[in-house]
C-alpha cells in the first residue's frame, strides 16, 4: 500500500489500521508513517482552520507489521485558537506510540521574524540516491527517495556532525498536495544522523521526536524535492540528540525537528 492508501485507511477506520510489512524498519514499522497516521487521527477531531503547529511523539515500543493498531485521539482542551490533542496508539493491548499535538489558528500579532536562509547544497541531479535494496536497506525505503548531499551514508565511517540532502516520496503515482502527514514521512525517512559514524551496520531507532510546522504550509506537491539537514548536537552511550530542519525546493523553511535517537553499536 502506497502512502496515500495508508492515509485513506486511517481516515476510514482509525481503530484498526494494519501496517503492511513493506513499511517495516527492522522489527518496527517506519516511524514517519506511524506519526503520519497518528496525525491524521488527531486532525480529524480538530476544527477547521487550526493547522498543526507542533507534535511531541514518543515511540514507546515497536509497531509490529500486519497487526491492527488502534489510533485513539482525544481533545485535552479547546481554547479560542488552540486545540490541545493527545493520542495513544495501541497494538495487542500495549501502548506503542503516544503523541501530544497542538493545533492553532492564527491571531493578530506585531511580531514577524524571518527564518534563517536554507543551506546551499548540490542540486538534486548531482546527489546520489539511496536505492531500495531488499534485505539491505529498510523495507520502507522503497517508498521514499533520499538523495545524499550533506555528510555520509549510514555505516560509512564518516564523522560529520551533519547529514542530509533531498527527499520525496517514490512510487506514489499521481502527484498530491503535500500535507503535514507527508512531511512527517519525509523528515523521519532519514536514518539517525549518528549512523554514518559507524563502520558496520547496527540497529538504530528514533525514541522521541518533536516536530514544529511553519504555517501556513507552502503549497507543494508530492513530486517536489524537499531539502533536509540534521545536526548532531551530542551523542554518547547509545543515545544521540539530533536537531534538523526541512525546506521547500525554493528554500523556505517548512519544518523544525528534534529527535532523541538510540543506536545499538
Ligand atoms: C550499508 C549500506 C547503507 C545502508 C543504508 C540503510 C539505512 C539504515 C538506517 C535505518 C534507519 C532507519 C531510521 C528510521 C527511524 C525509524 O522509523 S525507527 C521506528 C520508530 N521507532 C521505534 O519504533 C522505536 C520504538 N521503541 C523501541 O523499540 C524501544 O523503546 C527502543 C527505542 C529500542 C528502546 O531501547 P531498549 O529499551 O534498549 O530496547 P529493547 O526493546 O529492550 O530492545 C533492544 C534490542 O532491540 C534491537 N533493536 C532496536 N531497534 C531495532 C530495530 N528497529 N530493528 C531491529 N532491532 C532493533 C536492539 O539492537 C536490541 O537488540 P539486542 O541487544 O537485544 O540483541
Amino acid at each position: 500500500m502506497i502512502f496515500s492508501e495508508m492515509l485513506d485507511a486511517v481516515r476510514r477506520d482509525p481503530a484498526a489500521v494494519i501496517i503492511p510489512a513493506e513499511w517495516g524498519q527492522g522489527r518496527a514499522s517506519f516511524g514517519g508513517l506511524v506519526a503520519a497516521l497518528a496525525f491524521e487521527a488527531m486532525r480529524a477531531k480538530v476544527p477547521e482552520g487550526r493547522p498543526v503547529r507542533s507534535l511531541a511523539i514518543t515511540f514507546v515500543g515497536p509497531v509490529a507489521p500486519d497487526v491492527p493498531v488502534s489510533f485513539q485521539a482525544e481533545v485535552l482542551r479547546e481554547g479560542k485558537a488552540v486545540s490541545q490533542m493527545f493520542l495513544r496508539a495501541i497494538q495487542d493491548g500495549q501502548v506503542v506510540t503516544v503523541v501530544q499535538g497542538s493545533f492553532g489558528a492564527s491571531r493578530p500579532s506585531a511580531i514577524a521574524v524571518e527564518a534563517l536562509a536554507a543551506p546551499q547544497i548540490a542540486p538534486v541531479e548531482q546527489c546520489q540516491e539511496l536505492p531500495y535494496v531488499r534485505h539491505v536497506t529498510p523495507e520502507f525505503t522503497r517508498f521514499l527517495a533520499m538523495r545524499w548531499g550533506i555528510g555520509g551514508m549510514p555505516f560509512s565511517n564518516n564523522p560529520s556532525r551533519q547529514m542530509g540532502g533531498w527527499v520525496r516520496l517514490r512510487g506514489e503515482g499521481e502527484a498530491q498536495a503535500l500535507s503535514e502527514a507527508h512531511l512527517l514521512a519525509l523528515v523521519d525517512a532519514w536514518p539517525p544522523a549518528v549512523l554514518p559514524h559507524l563502520k558496520s551496520p547496527a540497529p538504530g531507532s528514533s525514541l522521541t521526536w518533536t516536530i514544529e510546522f511553519v504555517q501556513p504550509l507552502q503549497s507543494l506537491s508530492s513530486e517536489d524535492w524537499c531539502l533536509y539537514r540534521a545536526d548532531i548536537e551530542h551523542a554518547r552511550d547509545g543515545y544521540g540528540h539530533v536537531a534538523a530542519a526541512m525546506w521547500s525546493p525554493a528554500g523556505e523553511l517548512i519544518a523544525l525537528s528534534r529527535q532523541t535517537v538510540t543506536v545499538f553499536g
